[in-house]
């Protein structure tokens, strides 16, 4: 049986007023949004809240990495505000990460929301990381499997890499870490900013347990016919 795959719209907007309007012409062709950076700083909590009140699952992707006591209080908050899903940077290591999940728990271990480990940004490819790394003599792949470890051992529920590295991170972990991949773009669409991007279909068949749609979905010109190619290629 195939396994089940989840589309996460990305709500890359500024305020909560593009939110909405995005929600609402998604309508029920989407369940589960991811409220990132921007949206979260404009508006914090609330559109997290208002999202719930709409029936929606809630991926707040903050990609938390500071000492292991400050992202612990962070996660806590996050889960206190109803997110299924955060993120936190795989390279803030193993105590931190562990640190986010007990936070997320806040004392009742599999509570409901989930950490996830960002390895390599989908934005960089293999002179991204050495410049920005310093690591020359490793893979995007290879960082991405030692990155998924550190993840596996703090207690993450799963990873965010792109579709390249899905398949070798499911050989490595198989069930244990779900795979969350961003980077995807419907055929012959604009890469954008992106280095490492996939179609919704060669993700899911690469292992994808979430695939997150950003511009694919929201910058289309009739975001409502790209969320349906989306829900098609994943049939
Ligand atoms: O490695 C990562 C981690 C997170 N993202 C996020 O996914 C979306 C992608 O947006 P597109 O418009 O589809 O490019 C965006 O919200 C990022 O913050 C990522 O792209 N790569």
């Amino acid at each position: 049986m195939t396994a089940v795959v989840i589309p996460i719209v990305a709500l890359d907007v500024s305020d909560r007023a593009g939110a909405e309007a995005m929600v609402r012409r998604l309508g029920d062709s989407c369940s589960f949004y991811k409220v990132g950076l921007e949206l979260f700083a404009a508006e914090g909590p609330s559109v997290v809240a208002w999202l719930r009140d709409q029936g929606k699952e809630v991926f707040v992707d903050l990609k938390l990495h500071d000492i292991p006591n400050t992202v612990r209080g962070a996660a806590r908050s996050v889960a206190r505000h109803g997110a299924s899903l955060l993120t936190v940077h795989a390279s803030g290591g193993r105590e931190m990460i562990a640190a986010a999940v007990d936070g997320a728990n806040d004392g009742e271990p599999g509570g409901g929301c989930a950490i996830l480990g960002v390895t390599i940004l989908t934005s960089m490819d293999a002179s991204g990381v050495e410049e920005a790394w310093g690591r020359s003599s490793v893979t995007v792949e290879d960082e991405v499997l030692r990155l998924a470890g550190l993840v596996a051992t703090g207690g993450g529920a799963g990873i965010v890499c792109s579709g390249h590295e899905a398949a070798p991170v499911r050989a490595a972990f198989g069930d244990r870490l779900g795979l969350l991949i961003p980077g995807i773009r419907l055929p012959g669409g604009a890469a954008h900013d992106q280095r490492r991007v996939m179609t919704p279909a060669a993700a899911a068949a690469a292992g994808a347990r979430w695939l997150i749609l950003g511009r694919a979905v929201t910058a289309a010109d009739d975001p409502a016919a790209a969320m349906a190619a989306v829900h098609a290629a994943l049939r």
